[in-house]
């Protein structure tokens, strides 16, 4: 082993310093070549056994380039387990990475556990780079708290972290004792983590403390905050995953042993023939899909365990636009930005910026729905990039768009990529192939026939010539029977030899082996964690009623024809009765008057339940692809769920007042005894409307499209006409049924209120004695006393907050991660 004195080193030859966290060793470098290692005989850099153990006993060779160095993983053979990175980007064996003064790797990704490799050649200190890690020391700290955050305002008693997703002051740390310190979120919107977990309350930072706040990770000890990583920078890695499906009871793999890097700043594009695995294997590695086997690591984290870390760094643009066509393009950035961002953000300068750099500036104030599919799609990536993610994945966002565009999307995307971000897209398209990095090949039954460069392909299926025009017939080949020395091979064959070939290939080993990374081994590995800290839940509440109210508005034609149904239904049943009052007591009574007033209420119900199930039951499911990416973004369910009935309620609200007001004009009204009149018509329409909202959110929540909420209506309204009991006399089990319906409650209550039994005239008994059977007889079900009264009405009530559970369930079981 060489010498490790400091002082014998600086000012003499570069030297490689390593930190372990706890230790720091030097090696001069003075050699051709060396080779780097933990307590190896053949390593002359060698750190000893203890402490070091996440370097390889044979980790990395360097060899003379000039008067620097190269760095190159592993011995030559085999790669090094942990590896070499530098702003997460793998180090590979062949090509190396050249040395300059100040540069600084990291041995192993996993921030409790790293070794840091800095390079320094004291005769080039002007050249290269030196590494801005930044970090605060606790103990020199005078003024308490300590303000962490996007813009905490002191110089001296802060640290900052520039992100949009980061709250202006968004956690602080506060000292307990004279050497302990603890942490306290700030009410933050995207919250704060400590080794995985979100906090609530304050938290005592213990040494080796993980604390995750946006994309920055800091790392707490020996009472110094250290910025161990930026997260402008994520690496995703891929390792044997494996997707299966159940298919009538069989198991089907869609997914098989796929294993990939993507580097940070990657342009990756999946493509491959229909059906081939390509969104399965995106939304796997986007950790939205289950996986049977495998795992996927962000940074050296398992994606899965620690998802809530990256959700606000991942940008997901689905196949579906993400945007409400009625609205302008400035209103759904705007209600991303609420949603997404802390409230204390500038979000006109977010927009503007954001608008910018998808070139859409001039199409601020236009309608969604008045734009082009291309400009559409591009709207969606600004919803995502409001956030500024890291990791961005697309699902065939150039579908439908001319070459042209096709084009400017896939220029754009490099931009994005240029920027520093990790861009992952399913395409079809490949006219523009060019610009990726990597292309992933898959094959039919999921399996990956090809990863490394795009030209690569072109070789590596043995094309005619590297002229991407022949890019289809690879399609062609790994999607047609073929003969080979007088024997059939299938499709899946053909897969199956293309895969198992790829990875004996020297492409495998090159844009795999090579770069692949493993995940952290964390000593001390945290249990998987909860759900993250939210913006508020009232906030929520608030935006989304305001967009939802804003949409509902510019929904004119369906508002209004929904407000004047009532009235008018109540104009046409008066001009039906002519001159019959129906609820007016007829003195002497008349056996015909019961069951006429009994029907002309019966409309009542029928009404209200039609108006409250047609205007809810398409409120979820026609935006399900916007709630489910909002949902994995922050979105809570409740929140959600209160926008829908508050603007739903406020609409009932206006109609029930419509409906008392045309009843009141259109009809003598009766005089009933128990409420007057127009408040018991107005209560027990209002609560039937609710119960039927409750009742159409709750089929919305359930049904897997637009038309199965539609095709659902018909059926529910004829179960109420037939149980209501007005139609027919209901007993066994159809009484029981008539329990579960609104109709029954709703039509009793309004028959309680105009008290019906008081118009059924006495029986007629004829001269010979015999009693001439009554065409409508009283019912205790029309009972004019407040239990009955205050029965019906409570079970609507109920009804209204069953059906809203049951939303919540339907809306929960929506949830993917
Ligand atoms: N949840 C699921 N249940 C059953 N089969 C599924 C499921 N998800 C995907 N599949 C099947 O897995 C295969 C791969 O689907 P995937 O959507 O990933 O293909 P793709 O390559 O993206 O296709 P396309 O280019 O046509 O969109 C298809 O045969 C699909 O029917």
């Amino acid at each position: 082993m060489l010498n490790q004195d400091t002082k014998t080193i600086v000012g003499a030859v570069p030297y490689l310093e390593l930190n372990n966290g706890k230790a720091t060793i030097h090696f001069p470098l003075i050699g051709p070549k060396h080779q780097l290692g933990r307590n190896c005989p053949w390593a002359d850099l060698q750190t000893p056994e203890d402490d070091w153990q996440v370097l390889s006993r044979e980790h990395a060779r360097l060899v003379q380039m000039g008067k620097d160095y190269q760095i190159l993983d592993g011995n030559g053979q085999e790669p090094s387990r942990n590896g070499l990175f530098m702003n997460h980007h793998r180090i590979d064996g062949s090509q190396g990475q050249i040395l300059r003064h100040g540069m600084t790797l990291t041995i192993g990704q996993n921030p409790k556990n790293l070794i840091r490799l800095t390079y320094c050649n004291p005769s080039d200190s002007t050249a290269g780079v030196t590494p801005s890690q930044r970090g605060l020391s606790l103990k020199n700290v005078k003024e308490w708290p300590v303000l962490l955050g996007r813009s905490p305002g002191s110089e001296y008693n802060s640290l900052e972290l520039p992100a949009p997703t980061v709250s202006r002051i968004h956690a602080r740390v506060e000292r307990v004792g004279a050497d302990r310190y603890q942490i306290r979120d700030n009410s933050s919107a995207n919250g704060t983590f400590v080794n995985g977990q979100p906090i609530s309350g304050a938290v005592v930072l213990e040494d080796n403390a993980v604390i995750t706040i946006g994309p920055f990770q800091l790392v707490y000890r020996y009472h110094q905050l250290e910025l161990r990583d930026r997260g402008n920078q994520i690496r995703l890695d891929a390792h044997q995953i494996v997707r299966e499906v159940s298919i009538k009871g069989d198991k089907k793999r869609i997914l098989n042993q796929v294993s990939l890097p993507i580097e940070p700043g990657q342009l990756v594009a999946l493509v491959g023939g229909s059906g081939a695995g390509k969104s399965t294997l995106m939304k796997t590695l986007l950790g939205i899909e289950p996986l049977r086997a495998g795992a996927v690591y962000l940074n050296g984290m398992d994606l899965r365990q620690n998802f809530h870390l990256y959700r606000t760094q991942i940008g997901y643009v689905p196949q579906d636009d993400i945007v409400h066509y009625q609205l302008r393009v400035d209103e759904v950035l705007h209600s991303a930005c609420k949603l997404r961002l802390p409230p204390d953000t500038d979000f006109n300068q977010v927009i503007t910026q954001t608008l910018k750099q998808v070139q859409l500036s001039h199409v601020r104030n236009t309608f969604i729905k008045d734009l082009s599919g291309g400009q559409r799609k591009r709207v969606s990536i600004a919803v995502e990039l409001l956030a500024d993610p890291k990791l961005f994945f697309l699902d065939e966002p150039t579908s439908g768009l001319d070459p042209g565009l096709d084009k400017q999307m896939m220029i754009l995307l490099r931009e994005l990529a240029d920027q520093g971000r990790t861009v992952v897209l399913v395409t079809h398209a490949t006219a523009n192939i060019t610009s990726c990095d990597r292309i992933a090949f898959m094959g039919r039954g999921g399996y990956l026939c090809y990863y490394g460069p795009p030209l690569g392909a072109m070789d590596f299926f043995e094309m005619p010539s590297n002229d991407l025009q022949y890019f289809s017939d690879v399609y062609i080949k790994l999607d047609q029977e073929q003969v080979i020395n007088g024997q059939r091979r299938g499709v899946p064959a053909i897969v199956q030899d293309w895969c198992q070939r790829f990875k004996t290939s020297p492409q495998h080993r090159q844009y795999i082996g090579q770069t692949l990374s493993g995940g952290n081994q964390d000593p001390d590995p945290t249990p998987p964690s909860r759900p993250p800290t939210r913006l508020s839940p009232l906030r929520q509440w608030l935006y989304l009623s305001q967009r939802y109210g804003i949409l509902v508005n510019r929904d004119r034609f369906s508002l209004i024809l929904s407000l004047l149904t009532a009235p008018l239904t109540l104009i046409i049943l008066k001009l039906a009765l002519g001159d019959e009052t129906p609820f007016k007591v007829i003195d002497p009574l008349e056996p015909s008057q019961g069951p006429l007033a009994l029907r002309v209420l019966f409309i009542f119900t029928c009404l209200s339940i039609w108006i409250g199930l047609s205007s809810s039951v398409q409120a979820i499911i026609k935006e399900v692809t916007i709630y489910n990416r909002e949902r994995l973004v922050n979105l809570g369910i409740l929140p959600y769920l209160a926008s829908k009935l508050g603007i739903h309620g406020g609409i009932a609200l206006v109609q029930t007042l419509l409906i008392t007001v045309t009843a009141l004009i259109t009809f003598d009204p009766p005089e009933p005894e128990l409420i007057p009149w127009w408040l018991g018509l107005a209560t027990t329409t209002f609560l039937t409307l609710m119960a039927n909202i409750s009742l159409g959110l709750m089929i919305s929540s359930w049904v897997k499209n637009e038309d199965q909420g539609n095709s659902i209506l018909p059926p529910i309204m004829l179960f109420q006409i037939i149980l209501s009991g007005v139609l027919f006399q209901l007993n066994g089990l159809g009484d029981l049924l008539s329990f579960m319906t609104m109709s029954r409650w709703s039509n009793n209550a309004y028959a309680a209120i105009v008290n019906i039994n008081a118009m059924v005239p006495p029986p007629v008994t004829l001269p010979d004695g015999s009693v001439v059977p009554a065409v409508f007889e009283p019912s205790s079900l029309y009972d004019p006393t407040w239990e009955n009264l205050g029965l019906c009405w409570a079970m609507l009530g109920l009804q209204t907050l069953l059906y809203l559970g049951f939303s919540v369930w339907g809306l929960a079981k929506k949830d993917v991660v």
